[in-house]
């Protein structure tokens, strides 16, 4: 048996025991391909979620799709290729949005409430537990939260860019018990369906499994963004809290309330590790990073016995950042092995590396602590 062959597809899956889902729809579902918002597709998603409300479990939305429907409002036929023209789209298209998830959850008595996060809303720690408590509190109202990433404000360094991440992001931020990524294909395959016939379903992996990564392509159409692999990836970065991420179809029949009863559908993914605490998890959420550590192979070894991180393993500093700063831990072969929060400003973690702690007073003039970075606020990858 293969690593990501069926693990136990004909069982009840652990979603019939989740009682916070996140919910990801992506843009070639919501439009219908880029043509205009599909609302018979988007009421059958109200109506399975208003299903799962009134029994008890709690669901976050992340629905893609402001892009493709401002263009269709401003009637834009071919994607626009500068920043500004996307953002407007997005913020013309966003009105639709929320507009049609507002009427469609209103009739069966839900109201919705909408959120538009940007990568630095979540890399700040307080941002994060802001958002972290806003979202707790809506859905302890009975409240459907519906998700996009805030297109108008980011810049293209710094955007999420597929809703996939995004998704995960929300997983870990709520600590869901699952992923739910809808898409066009009823799950993983083997290969891009649109270029290999002979691909085949993926039923059920382990999360994170890296042959699954080599199976996944980029989007399929010009209207999504990222494809299978952001999924995959999503599905990895989700277990990190626990979450199990399935993939599958948005157009098949009561996907979502038969997924939640356990029925396996699609591609099941299933988190393997324990989770991690929620400051860790923020901190391994982290997009961008201000730095990167080099490590000599004694400090990695170090890291994964779950030691702090001392300045005598580090032999090389990149970047400018301040103490307090989240950066990389690179091994000897320039593979992240680790990311935290550092107790030295870049000029000052230079002068210490490669030096045992007791010389920081002397090379420093002052001691703010033995180790550059600190276990509890390290986490290894
Ligand atoms: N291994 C694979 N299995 C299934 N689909 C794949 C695979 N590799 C690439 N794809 C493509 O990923 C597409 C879905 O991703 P994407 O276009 O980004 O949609 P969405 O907007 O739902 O995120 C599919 O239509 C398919 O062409
Ligand atoms: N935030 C963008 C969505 C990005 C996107 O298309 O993502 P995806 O659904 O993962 O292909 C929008 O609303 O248009």
């Amino acid at each position: 048996m293969s690593a990501i062959s069926c693990l136990s597809s004909h069982t009840p899956t652990r979603l019939a025991e989740a009682s916070r889902l996140v919910a990801k729809v992506g843009s070639a579902l919501v439009t219908a391909n880029g043509q205009g918002l599909d609302e018979a597709a988007i009421g059958e998603w109200a109506r399975q979620i208003a299903a799962l409300v009134a029994s008890g479990r709690q669901v976050v939305l992340v629905s893609s799709g402001a892009i493709a429907c401002g263009m269709q409002r401003l009637g834009w036929s071919k994607r626009p290729s500068t920043v500004p023209e996307l953002q407007a789209a997005a913020a013309v298209g966003q009105m639709g949005l929320a507009q049609i998830y507002e009427s469609a959850f209103g009739s069966h008595g839900l109201k919705t409430a909408q959120v538009l996060l940007t990568h630095e809303d979540l890399a700040d720690r307080t941002r994060y537990l802001n958002a972290r408590s806003t979202l707790t509190t809506l859905l302890s109202l009975g409240v459907v939260p519906i998700i996009n990433e805030n297109d108008t404000v980011v810049t293209a360094e710094i955007k999420f860019g597929d809703n996939d991440t995004l998704g995960a992001l929300v997983a870990n931020l709520v600590e869901a018990d699952a992923l739910v990524i809808l898409t066009d294909q009823i799950g993983l395959f083997t290969a891009d369906p649109r270029k290999d016939p002979n691909a085949t379903l993926i039923q059920e992996a382990a999360a994170g499994e890296p042959a699954l990564e080599a199976m996944a392509g980029g989007a399929g159409t010009t209207v999504g963004t990222g494809g299978m692999i952001t999924k995959v990836l999503a599905a990895k970065r989700a277990a990190r809290s626990g979450a199990d991420t399935v993939i599958a179809s948005g157009r098949e029949r009561d996907v979502l309330t038969r997924l939640a009863a356990g029925e396996p559908i699609g591609t099941l993914l299933v988190a393997q590790q324990e989770p991690l605490a929620a400051r860790k998890q923020w901190l391994a959420d982290h997009l961008q990073l201000a730095g990167r550590l080099h490590l000599d192979a004694g400090a990695v070894a170090a890291l994964a016995e779950g030691k702090s991180l001392l300045p005598v393993g580090v032999v090389e500093v990149d970047g400018e950042f301040e103490r307090g700063a989240a950066v990389a831990c690179l091994g000897p072969d320039g593979r992240e092995v680790a990311r935290g929060l550092t107790n030295y400003g870049s000029s000052d973690a230079r002068r210490i590396a490669r030096r045992g702690s007791h010389e920081i007073a002397d090379l420093l003039g002052y001691v703010d602590a033995p180790e550059l970075i600190h276990r509890d606020n390290l986490v290894t990858l």
